[in-house]
This record gives structure tokens, sequence and C-alpha cells, in this order.
């Protein structure tokens, strides 16, 4: 490629020139090529040069590695010698400490030996024992089935004997129970169907400086059931199953009344009546005050405490309405409209039982629910009237506690009603001037006490008809008054000399009530030292009239006049 010609030529023809041109343009990419070879030489030294110095560097290097490799190659020559060395003697530790293990396993293996041979005798006991076992295991099901045969068959004999001790002891309890009923009616028979109480009330602080605090009732120190009263200048006695004096307390009087109130548990009616005239002490016998509760309130207490006492074999419910009975209406007090009127009729399930439609039942647990449920009465009796004290001396109020009692382990149920009733006042219409409402009002108290004295006389007197339905009240009591109910008479007297004609008649009709209950010849004595002949009049044709009485009902009445009660 080196050897190119320049040479000018002459060129004429032009074949020559066109040749020559070619020659030029060949000539030109010759040189073009040439200049690239050239380059690509350079290229090519310049690589060469460098793998000659790559080569010279790595031969140093191979150099340089062969002498490590000598070093390292001594090192291991000498680690292998340290290593045999080492190998060799943890080999000469290994096979002494080797021999001298086994030489205790030797020892070992012989005491094993020597064990061996003395427990082969335990083993074959052992052995025997567990084949014993063994064969007991295989009998035990059978063993097993044959005891809990024999157990069952001593269980069902037990259980058969305490069944039948429990009937005997079930029967004795029935027995016991029929028997306790039964002197329980016998005591009240021989106490007298009709209990008569009498209660005086106190003077009051106003009423102290006046001429009407004067003495006019006395009572004997030795007798708890006489009273001497002062009318007219004639001394005349009393005599009922109990007076309390002016000073007797609330606790005193309900211990007296306690008896007959328990009876209800016992699913006994119960019927206690405050009679007597206005402001006689009827409503604070029942209600009593904030701080010294009456009649309604400890009875309530003395259920609940009763029935808790009572379980858990008896398991009992206490429910409570209110009502009052203004000019022959009935009105629900713990209802929701109390001006409301309600009506008495007979239970649609055939039980010949009375119901009120509507009427309003609380179920009480607590004294706190009793005081949410006389605070409710309380309010519902204030608002549908426009003067509650003149109201209420016009109104019978009653409250009614039903208590149902149930025996999980006898079956045995009970159901008493406790009729907690402050009449209406019973003075005189005469007295009082009525007219108009007045007069209706008092028409309808004289109709209604009028008709409790018809029921107790019918009633007393066995007659066939006993007149219920006359009044709204002995409508609503029928069941309580009827049958082998109790009912219980507490009658108020004022101790003011004014009001000494109300009180002769309110004691008279108590007198007369308690003699034909007790079938005596007289009712009430003479004082002594008294006028016979100016004396109340003694009715002895109504005494006789109801000497052959004989029932099961136990009733406690507050006296009723005798133009109210002419019946009686
Ligand atoms: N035993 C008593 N101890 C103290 N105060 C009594 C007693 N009895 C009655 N009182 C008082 O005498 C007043 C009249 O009594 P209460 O209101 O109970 O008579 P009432 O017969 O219910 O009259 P009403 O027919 O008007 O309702 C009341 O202030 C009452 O607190």
């Amino acid at each position: 490629l080196n050897l190119y010609v320049t040479q000018t030529v002459e060129v004429q023809s032009p074949e020559t020139q066109k040749t020559l041109a070619e020659m030029q343009t060949k000539n030109a990419a010759l040189q073009e090529q040439l200049a690239v070879q050239r380059q690509l030489l350079r290229e090519l030294e310049t690589q060469l040069h460098e793998s000659q110095r790559t080569c010279a560097q790595l031969r140093t290097q191979i150099l340089v590695y062969e002498g490590e490799m000598e070093r390292a190659q001594g090192q291991l020559e000498a680690e292998m010698q340290n290593l045999e060395e080492e190998k060799n003697r943890v080999i000469e530790e290994a096979f002494i400490r080797a021999e001298s293990e086994m030489k205790a396993v030797h020892e070992n293996l012989a005491g094993v030996r020597m064990n061996l041979l003395t427990l082969q005798p335990a083993l074959r006991t052992l052995t025997c024992d567990y084949n014993c076992l063994k064969r007991q295991v295989q009998d035990f099901p059978f063993m097993l089935d044959k005891a809990i045969a024999e157990a069952k068959q001593e269980i069902c004999q037990v259980i058969s004997e305490v069944s039948s001790a429990n009937q005997e002891l079930l029967r004795k309890y029935k027995r016991e129970m029929n028997l306790r009923k039964k002197c329980h009616n016998e005591l009240v028979r021989l106490k007298g169907n009709i209990r008569v109480f009498c209660r005086v009330r106190p003077v009051s602080q106003e009423e102290q400086d006046s001429a009407e605090a004067k003495n006019m009732l006395s009572f004997d120190s030795e007798d708890d059931a006489v009273l001497y009263l002062s009318n007219k200048g004639k001394i005349m006695t009393f005599e009922l199953d109990k007076v309390f004096p002016p000073q007797a307390t609330q606790e005193e009087v309900f211990q007296e009344v306690q008896a007959l109130v328990t009876s209800c548990i016992d699913g006994f009616n119960v019927c206690i009546f405050a009679y007597g005239q206005t402001g006689s002490g009827k409503t604070y016998t029942m209600e009593g005050v904030a701080e010294d509760p009456g009649i309604n309130q400890r009875a309530l207490r003395l259920l609940f405490s009763e029935v808790t006492e009572k379980a858990p074999d008896w398991d009992y419910k206490i429910t409570v309405s209110m009502v009052e009975i203004y000019n022959e209406t009935l009105r629900n007090l713990l209802g929701d409209n109390p001006s409301e009127k309600l009506d008495i009729k007979m239970n649609p399930d055939g039980s010949g039982q009375l119901y009120v439609p509507g009427l309003t039942e609380f179920t009480v647990q607590s004294p706190e629910d009793i005081n949410r449920v006389f605070d409710l009465g309380h309010m519902n009796r204030a608002t549908a009237c426009t003067n509650l004290n003149e109201h209420s001396s016009r109104s019978h109020a009653l409250l009614i506690i039903t208590v149902a009692g149930f025996n999980s382990a006898t079956g045995h149920r009970t159901q008493g009603k406790l009729n907690l009733v402050d009449l209406a006042g019973s003075e005189r219409i005469a007295k009082s001037g009525a007219e108009g409402s007045r007069l209706r009002e008092a028409q309808c108290i004289n109709k209604s006490l009028s008709a409790l004295g018809d029921v107790i006389n019918a009633l007393r007197s066995k007659h066939s008809h006993v007149p219920f339905r006359n009044s709204r009240l002995t409508y609503l009591l029928q069941d309580s008054l009827s049958g082998d109910s109790k009912t219980l008479m507490m009658v108020q007297v004022s101790p003011l000399a004014s009001n000494m004609s109300e009180s002769v008649c309110s004691l008279k009709f108590a007198q007369r009530v308690r003699t034909i209950e007790l079938g005596s010849s007289s009712s009430y004595r003479r004082h002594e030292n008294s006028s016979t002949s100016s004396s109340p009049t003694h009715d002895s044709v109504e005494v006789t009239q109801f000497t052959h009485t004989h029932t099961h009902t136990h009733t406690l009445i507050i006296p009723v006049e005798k133009a109210q009660m002419h019946r009686f």
C-alpha cells in the first residue's frame, strides 16, 4: 500500500481520460481506506502496548502470588505438622479416658448384674401382682355392675322410705294446719264473731280549757272492757270487748288487732271498720300520723314481716287497692282518673266472686312501696274534692289488701283479704241540720251505715237473704263479710261534753252488736248509782232477735247510732 506511484501522464483520448478519472476515484477511495487502516494500525499498536504492560503487571503479580503461595505452603505444612501432633495427643488422651471409662462401666455392669440378681425375685412378685391385678381389672366391670345394682336397690329403698316419711309428715302437716285453723276458728268463735272495741280520743290542746273538756267518760281500772259515760246527770255503763282510754297508744291498739291482720295470711277475709262521729278519731286510728302511723300502715308492715318469716316455704304476693265511696259512688284512689266512677260486677270466670273492673291494684314489697301508695291515694283523694277534711268526713275510705300465698312443697294456695275501712262520720242528720247536697250526703251515709248493720244482722241471724246490694259498701265487701270472714268494729268516741249524745248512740250500737254476737241477755248494765228509770232505753226486742245467731264471721264494729242502724 505504500508503493503508490504518482506519475503525471498526458492523456489525450477521452477513453483514457475516463479511465484516468476512474483510476483517480479509485485512488481516492484507496487513499481513504489507507487512512482508515493507518488509524486502525495505530489503535492496534496502542492496544498491543497496553497488553504488553498488562502482561508485565500480571507477571509481576504472578511472582507476588507465587511468593505468597510458597509462604502459605510453608505455613500449611507447619500447621499440618501441629495438627498431626495435636491429633496424636488427643487420641492418646481419649484412649486413656476411654480406658478409665470402660473400667468404670465394667464396674457398673458388675453392680447392675448384682442388682439384677437381687431384683429378679421382686420382679417375680411384681409380675405375680400384676397378673392378679389384671384378673381383678377383668372382673371389675362385673363387680361394679353388681355393686351399682345393689346401691340402686338400697337408694330406691331409702327413697321410698323417705318419700313415705314425707307423705306422713305432709299428712301430719295438713292435719296440723286444719287443726290450727279449727282452733283459730274456735278461738274466734269463743271470742265472738263480731268483735267490738271502743277507743276514746284524748281532749286536744285547744279543747283543754273549755267547758267541753269536763270529764264525761271514765274507765274501770280493773276491767279494760268497761266504759262509764255521764250523760244528762246519769251514769251509763257500756261493756265491750275492749276499751282503749285516751292515753292508749297506736301500738297498744294495734297489738289487739294484729292477730286478725295476720289471719288473712292463712286465707281469711277480714274487715276492720272505724266507726264514729266526725272528729272522734277514726282517721287517726286507721291512718294515724306520719310519726305515729295507725292500723293501715302497721298492718302492712306486719304482713311483710310475717310473710318474710314464712319464706322460702311460702311465696306471698301482697297487693293493695284504695277506694272511696262518696254519695254511693265508688272511686279508684290509685288510678289515673280518680273522678271516674267504678262499678261492682260478678266475675265472668264463673267463680261467683265480685270484682271491680278498672280497679288499680299495686303489688307492694317494702314499707317504701306502702308510703308511695298511700301518698298517691291521698293525692288523688285531695284532687277530687275542694275541702278534703269535709269530704273525708262524708265518705268511706277503704284500703283493700290482698295476700296470696303459694307453698311450693305442698302445692297449697291461700288467698286472704284485709279490708281496712275508715267510715264516714255517723252523726245524725237532724243534728247537722243539713239541706240540699249536704242532706243527700247525709242520706247516703245513713243508707250505707244502715245497710252495713242490716247485713251484719242478716248474717248473724242466718237469714236466707243477706241484703249486700243495699249499699255500695256492703256490696263491695260482700266476700269479706260472709262465709268464714272476720270483722272488727272500732267504735271511736269523742270525750267532749257536747258530743255525749252522739257517743251514747255509737256505744249503744256497739253494745247491741256485741250482745247479738255473745247471745247475752243484757249488753249494757246500768251503774249501780244511776237511776234505772231515766237511763236510755234498752231495746230488749232487738237483743232477743239476735240471740240465736251463729256465724264464722269475725267482725270488729265501730258503733253506729241508733237512728241510722235502726234495724239493730
Ligand atoms: N288517739 C288520739 N291521740 C291524739 N290525737 C287524736 C287521737 N284521736 C284523734 N286525734 C286527733 O283528733 C282530731 C280528729 O281526729 P280524726 O280526724 O281522726 O277524726 P275522724 O273521726 O276521722 O274525723 P272525720 O270523720 O272528719 O274524718 C285529729 O286532729 C286527730 O289528730
